[in-house]
């Protein structure tokens, strides 16, 4: 399905419900299947949650977990430990594609049995699980920090925990918190000093009931909206000023691109202000990669340069994003210079009317242009990606006014 954005003039001040976060959700679906005691509430609607479920829920050999990059690696670590079960675990065709060795290699020190079925270094996965002979593990952390999530979430289940040595600089830290936050949430000891995690095993714990918070990641398409609108404001729910998600840096971030966020009870208001930097001089992002595509397209949206670091995680997410994000922007008229792990934006004064962006299987790359249709019409090639993380994401556009058509 390929949709046609027409450029409004404004957006309605309106109040949206986000689905949960779709992190928050996956780890606490793994916890809840070692941990039946766990009830969750505001559960991730988006397709990743989705396959996660049916994953735990399957009793088959062959485990299809298509684009969900967690999913992928929490259920690595899961299967391998899980005595007695043997499956295959595979995905997507870019899935195929996703390196998984670091987190492979790691399990087989703990001494997991993991076959590569295709090529080394990748998934699918043939899997026989059993129960790990150590409690230790090194390994590297620069990569990917879902290899670790997906250690931290099986630990307390081992016969004695775990310690786990993390080497090189370690990216995406706070996921790693929220790995840490959700265990401490079910009573699990815990505890991340930099490069070293402990995790006491833990055999039952007591029932408890969770409320994912919505999802920050996908706020910020709502911040780019604002950003890029005329005087308006949004109101979404359900988030708290202390969030588990490093994306809530997005109410900072965004307070130079002239959106104000006020945090209520349940819900944030994001409300368009008068201050807007000239440039966005050098942000890292290593934190928060999700919403690199979302700065961009809003910096390129206003007119404002930006230079993007930490950005090296990119090039192995839903595709590389980096490469997918010069392509789009320099087809709309923009001028983007890209690294292994940076980007360059150059301000641009006009945004190209009716040019089609491709999303190349990236469900952020259809939400990051959207907002463009501020600007001028747009059109969205295979729209439906947005399910991934977000399949209510056109809906709730054209909530809020925007003209959004099917062609
Ligand atoms: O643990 C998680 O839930 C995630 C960690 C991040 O991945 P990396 O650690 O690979 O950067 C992030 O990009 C992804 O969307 C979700
Ligand atoms: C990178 C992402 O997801 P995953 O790695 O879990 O596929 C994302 O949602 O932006």
């Amino acid at each position: 399905m390929d949709v046609r954005l027409d450029c409004i003039s404004n957006i309605e001040n309106k109040e949206l419900k986000i689905t949960g976060s779709k992190s928050e959700s996956n780890r606490l679906l793994i916890l809840q299947a070692l941990y039946p005691e766990i009830t969750i509430r505001n559960l991730s609607n988006s397709d990743d949650s989705k396959v996660m479920q049916k994953a735990l829920q399957s009793t088959g050999e062959e485990v299809d977990i298509h684009h969900a990059g967690t999913a992928m690696r929490f259920l690595t670590a899961y299967f391998a430990c899980k005595e007695g079960r043997e499956v295959l675990l595979t995905g997507s065709k870019r899935m195929k594609q996703r390196p998984i060795k670091v987190l492979v290699e790691a399990l087989r020190q703990l001494g997991c049995d993991i076959e590569y079925e295709g090529e080394e270094g990748y998934p699918p996965l043939r899997i026989k699980g059993s129960i790990p002979n150590s409690n230790e593990v090194s390994l590297k952390a620069d990569v990917s920090s879902q290899y670790i999530s997906a250690l931290m979430l099986i630990a307390p289940s081992l016969p004695e925990g775990l310690k786990i040595c993390l080497l090189g600089k370690v990216t995406s830290v706070p996921y790693i918190n929220m790995t840490i936050s959700l265990l401490r949430d079910i009573g699990v000891v815990a505890s991340f000093d930099g490069n070293n995690i402990q995790i006491s095993h833990k055999k039952e714990i007591a029932p408890v009931s969770l409320v994912v918070e919505s999802d920050w990641s996908s706020a910020s398409y709502f911040y780019s909206i604002v950003a890029l609108s005329d005087n308006r404001s949004v109101s979404l729910g359900s988030y708290k000023d202390h969030s588990y998600q490093g994306d809530a840096s997005l109410a900072e971030i965004y307070r130079q691109l002239g959106v104000e966020t006020i945090f209520s009870e349940h819900q944030i208001t994001l409300k368009k202000t008068d201050t807007l930097t000239q440039e966005i001089k050098a942000l890292d992002l290593s934190n928060s990669p999700d919403i690199a595509q979302t700065i961009a397209v809003t910096c390129f949206g206003l007119g404002l340069a930006c230079y993007l670091t930490g950005l090296h995680t990119l090039k192995i997410k839903e595709t590389d994003r980096l490469e997918a994000l010069k392509t789009e922007i320099e087809k709309l008229g923009g001028k983007v210079e890209v690294t292994n792990d940076t980007l360059k934006l150059f301000p641009t004064e006009n945004v190209l009317e009716n040019i089609t962006i491709n999303t190349y299987d990236d469900h952020r790359m259809a939400m990051a242009f959207a907002p463009l249709a501020l600007r001028k019409s747009i059109q969205i090639h295979e729209a439906e990606v947005v399910s991934k993380s977000y399949p209510d994401f056109w809906s709730d556009l054209n909530e809020l006014g925007f003209k959004v058509s099917e062609i």
